[in-house]
């Protein structure tokens, strides 16, 4: 029998604190199969960060179990990308030489890496910057060269933490169409956190919604929208039903409190 690509199991985090026990996941279940997009919704401290950390390999349970490809996590999986909020650019370091610190960790190819490198670099626009240092660039164009930075490995599974969370609107969608061209292409398997509902929505096959206090998933919704998403995609009924459903359920278990 075919088991659940990454399959997390009764899982909890206690984080031990002077102040008391932070109980930061609890007996969270959740599968995710082979080439899903699937992002995480929550309010601030739910435990969304601390999730992916696990499935990262980066922190380890209190109870409960991770598999990710069958096998039990006990560290950082192979064929893993990471994504973070903040760029984490070495500033002395050119874009390439930052892109490439991937293929020095995973003792890649040079040659093989550095083309690799180049392509994405050209594919998420950043063709003449290849050079430049991550204190010439915008945001955008930072947050551009991280993603490529994980890509460049070739990575199974990517874990995103609200990487688009720092820019402006006009660029998030931007990169997000981007980065819907590049799932398209590679099939990965992504788990996104993020905190907008409508980027939830824009992306994924599947939102997944956890509460806080106890926290848990509380809703695990299909998001069935025709692939490739445009920006026209947004102003359609079925992506506005998607949203007014999310917003009617944050407001159901107090996560949001306005009209
Ligand atoms: N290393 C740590 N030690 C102690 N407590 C922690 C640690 N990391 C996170 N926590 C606590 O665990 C809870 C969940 O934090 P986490 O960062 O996973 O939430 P989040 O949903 O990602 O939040 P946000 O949306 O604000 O980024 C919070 O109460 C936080 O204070």
């Amino acid at each position: 029998m075919m088991s659940t690509y990454l399959d997390i199991s009764e899982f909890t985090k206690v984080y031990p604190s002077p102040r008391g026990d932070v109980h930061a996941l609890e007996s969270v279940n959740l599968g995710i199969e082979e080439g899903q997009f699937v992002s995480i919704l929550g309010p601030s401290g739910c435990g969304k960060s601390t999730l992916l950390k696990c499935v990262a390999g980066l922190e380890s349970g209190t109870c409960g179990q991770i598999r990710f490809d069958g096998e039990v996590l006990d560290g950082p999986p192979n064929g893993l990308g990471m994504v973070f909020q903040r760029d984490l650019l070495v500033d002395w370091r050119t874009v390439l030489e930052n892109v490439m610190i991937t293929a020095e960790f995973l003792e890649l190819d040079e040659s093989i890496a550095r083309k690799e490198a180049l392509r994405l670099l050209e594919l998420f626009g950043l063709k003449g910057f290849e050079h430049h240092h991550p204190w010439e660039l915008s945001g955008g164009m930072r947050q551009r060269a991280a993603i490529c930075r994980a890509l460049v490995g070739n990575p199974r599974l990517l874990l995103m933490d609200e990487p688009f969370g720092a820019l402006d609107a006009m660029t998030r969608d931007e990169l997000n169409i981007e980065l819907q061209h590049i799932w398209l292409q590679s099939q990965k398997t992504l788990l996104f956190v993020t905190h907008s509902i409508q980027e939830a929505v824009f992306l994924s096959d599947r939102v997944i919604v956890m509460s806080r206090n106890p926290a848990r998933v509380i809703e695990d919704m299909t998001i069935d929208l025709p692939r490739p998403r445009t920006l026209s995609t947004r102003g359609s009924t079925q992506f506005g039903e998607y949203v007014i459903e999310l917003q009617a359920l944050f407001k159901r278990v107090g996560i949001f409190k306005g009209e």
